[in-house]
C-alpha cells in the first residue's frame, strides 16, 4: 500500500491492566483531512488521541506520525483539550508565542508571528489581558492559536469546545471551520456530539462500545464554505441518521455493559 498517511494505525491494541480500552484498530488518516471521532463514553478515544501524541504507548501493534513511531511525546503534534490548558501567569501574547520561545524564534519575530494568529482566532485588543479576565471560549481561542503558531503536523482536539455553552461553542465550530478551509490542516477531533462532527469533519470515525473499535468510517462530502445552515440541508439529515444508527447501538451496548 503506497498512501502517504500522516497517522496510520496498525492493529493497535490498548490494555491497562485486564481492562482491554481499544482491540485492535487500523486506519490512516491522510495529510489534509479533518477526522472526527465520536463513539460512546469510554470506548478508547482520548486513548487514541493520547498515543498519536506520545502521552501513552500502545499495549500491541505500532501508530506511526509521517512515517515514525515515538516512544516520547510527539513535538509534531499539537493538542487542545477540554479545559483550557493555558499558563496562567501569562498573557494571551505569551501563551501564543510560548512554543516559538521554544523553537529560538526572537522576541520581534515571535511577536509578529503571535500577532498573526491572535487575528485568526479574533483576539484582537487581548494581547496583553491574563487569561483568568477571558470567557472560557476566549480561553479556547486562545488555546488554539498557540497550537495553530507551532504549525504541528497534526492537530489534536479532546474533546474542546465541551464546556462551553451552546452559542459559543456554535461560533468556535464556524471559526474552526474557516480555519481549516484556508489552512487545510490534518486534524484528529474528539466529540460526543454529531452535529459539531457533521459541520467540521471531513470524515466521521465512529467507535463501538468498549473496547473499542471502528464501526463506521464515512466521508463527510458536505460542501464547503460550511457554517450552521448546512444543518438544513437534505443530505445533513440524511448523514446525521445514518451515523446516530450505528451510534445509538453502541451507546446502548457501553450503556448495558456498565449496568
Ligand atoms: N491511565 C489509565 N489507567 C487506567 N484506565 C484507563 C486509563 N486511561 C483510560 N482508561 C480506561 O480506558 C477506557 C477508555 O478511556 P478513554 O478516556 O480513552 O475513553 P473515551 O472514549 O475518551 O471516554 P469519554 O468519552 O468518556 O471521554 C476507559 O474505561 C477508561 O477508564
Amino acid at each position: 500500500m503506497t498512501s502517504n498517511a500522516v497517522i496510520r494505525f496498525s492493529d493497535v491494541s490498548k490494555s491497562y491492566g485486564s481492562l482491554l480500552a481499544l482491540n485492535d484498530v487500523s486506519f490512516n488518516v491522510e495529510e489534509g483531512e479533518f477526522v472526527v471521532i465520536v463513539g460512546a463514553s469510554g470506548c478508547g478515544k482520548s486513548t487514541m488521541l493520547n498515543m498519536i501524541a506520545g502521552f501513552d504507548q500502545p499495549s500491541n501493534g505500532r501508530i506511526e506520525v509521517q512515517g515514525k513511531e515515538h516512544s516520547g511525546v510527539n513535538p509534531q503534534c499539537g493538542m487542545v483539550f477540554q479545559q483550557y490548558a493555558l499558563f496562567p501567569w501569562m498573557t494571551v501574547e505569551d501563551n501564543i508565542a510560548f512554543g516559538l520561545k521554544m523553537k529560538g524564534q526572537s522576541k520581534a519575530e515571535r511577536r509578529q508571528h503571535a500577532q498573526e494568529f491572535i487575528e485568526m482566532v479574533g483576539l484582537r485588543g487581548f494581547e496583553k489581558a491574563y487569561p483568568k479576565a477571558l470567557s472560557g471560549g476566549m480561553r479556547q481561542r486562545v488555546a488554539i492559536a498557540r497550537v495553530l503558531a507551532n504549525s504541528p503536523s497534526v492537530m489534536l482536539f479532546d474533546e474542546p469546545f465541551a464546556a462551553l455553552d451552546a452559542m459559543t461553542r456554535q461560533v468556535l465550530q464556524e471559526e474552526l471551520v474557516k480555519i481549516y478551509e484556508q489552512q487545510r490542516k490534518t486534524i484528529l477531533f474528539i466529540t460526543h456530539s454529531i452535529d459539531e462532527a457533521l459541520l467540521l469533519s471531513s470524515r466521521i470515525v465512529v467507535m463501538s462500545a468498549r473496547p473499542g473499535r471502528i464501526v463506521q468510517d464515512i466521508q463527510n462530502d458536505l460542501p464547503h464554505p460550511r457554517n450552521a445552515e448546512v444543518q438544513l440541508s437534505e443530505r445533513y439529515v440524511e448523514l446525521k441518521r445514518h451515523i446516530w444508527g450505528s451510534v445509538q447501538a453502541e451507546v446502548m451496548r457501553s450503556i448495558e455493559g456498565a449496568a
